[in-house]
């Protein structure tokens, strides 16, 4: 059962962003989501917790679609964004996944230029002259914070920036098409501290334009960034609320001993 406190329903609904709704997800026999039913409300950052396999990333992949690119994998229920529901037919996915972003894990740059890896997908979706192309490059590069590092070797391959570079190249990469909301799946895990506090300011930049999902395996950074959590077990949504009561006074005994390290 999800828990919810009644102000914090009344206000999430409001401005959702994303409704969920009974979700039911598949890869083939094997059920792996149940009945999930939540809210991704505007401009705010939506923490997902858990242990290994309960669900996380593959509700992340529902939100955009990704699992559509896997046979026999299959969603049933409501995702409703924008008046429509995401998992019907007849979505045109590819301009979903520009209003949708997603960040993965490891940092995935593209083998081309800087400049190459975020016009890449612009070009994509809009026509836009060379000057536009390039403001939107710089603009990019200023809110994730990398344009003074980058801004001498546009040209030079994204292979070759650190991991956390890359990472912010990703993001920026992501933020360029201009989506709504931007789902990231643990995408600090591969970096080191500095990286991840640089990745964790950014969030907080980010939510004043976009409305972010966020999956984590480490708490502090759910209690640093998120302003609601979601802790899934089994496929699951145990409990979902405002961040300090989930880290403070959570209702489910199972979240208890999630958060405070007694499993997962
Ligand atoms: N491609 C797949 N085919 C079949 N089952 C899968 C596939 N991907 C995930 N699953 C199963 O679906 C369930 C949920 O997996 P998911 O990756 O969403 O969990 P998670 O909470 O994100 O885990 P982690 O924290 O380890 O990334 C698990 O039981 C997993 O084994």
């Amino acid at each position: 059962m999800s828990v919810l406190a009644g102000d914090l329903r009344e206000s999430m609904t409001s401005s959702a962003m994303i409704a969920v709704k009974n979700l039911d997800f598949y890869y083939g026999q094997h059920k792996a989501l149940h009945g999930i039913t939540m809210d991704f409300p505007k401009r705010k950052v939506t923490g997902m917790i858990g242990p290994s396999g309960c669900g996380k990333s593959t509700l992340l992949r529902v939100l955009n679609r990704m699992y559509d690119l896997y046979p026999g994998q299959r969603a049933t229920g409501e995702v409703m964004f924008d008046g429509r529901n995401i998992v019907a037919p007849g979505m045109d996915l590819n301009r979903l996944r520009a209003r949708v972003g997603m960040v993965f894990q490891k940092p995935t740059p593209f083998p081309m230029s800087i400049y190459d890896n975020i016009a890449f997908g612009v070009k994509l979706h809009e026509k836009l002259s060379r000057a536009e192309m390039d403001a939107r490059v710089e603009d990019v590069l200023h809110r994730v914070a990398l344009w003074s590092e980058v801004k001498d070797r546009l040209k030079s391959s994204a292979t070759a920036l650190s991991g956390g570079q890359q990472q912010r190249l990703c993001i920026a990469r992501t933020i360029a098409t201009r989506p709504e909301v931007v789902l990231l799946d643990e995408p600090t895990s591969a970096l080191d501290p500095v990286s991840t506090a640089r990745i964790e300011e950014l969030l907080d930049e980010l939510k004043k334009e976009f409305t972010i999902a966020i999956v984590t395996h480490n708490m502090q950074q759910a209690a640093r960034c998120a302003d609601q959590v979601a802790f899934f077990y089994l496929g699951e949504l145990v409990e979902i609320d405002s961040t300090d009561r989930m880290f403070t006074a959570p209702r489910e005994k199972r979240t208890q001993d999630y958060i405070t390290g007694r499993f997962g």
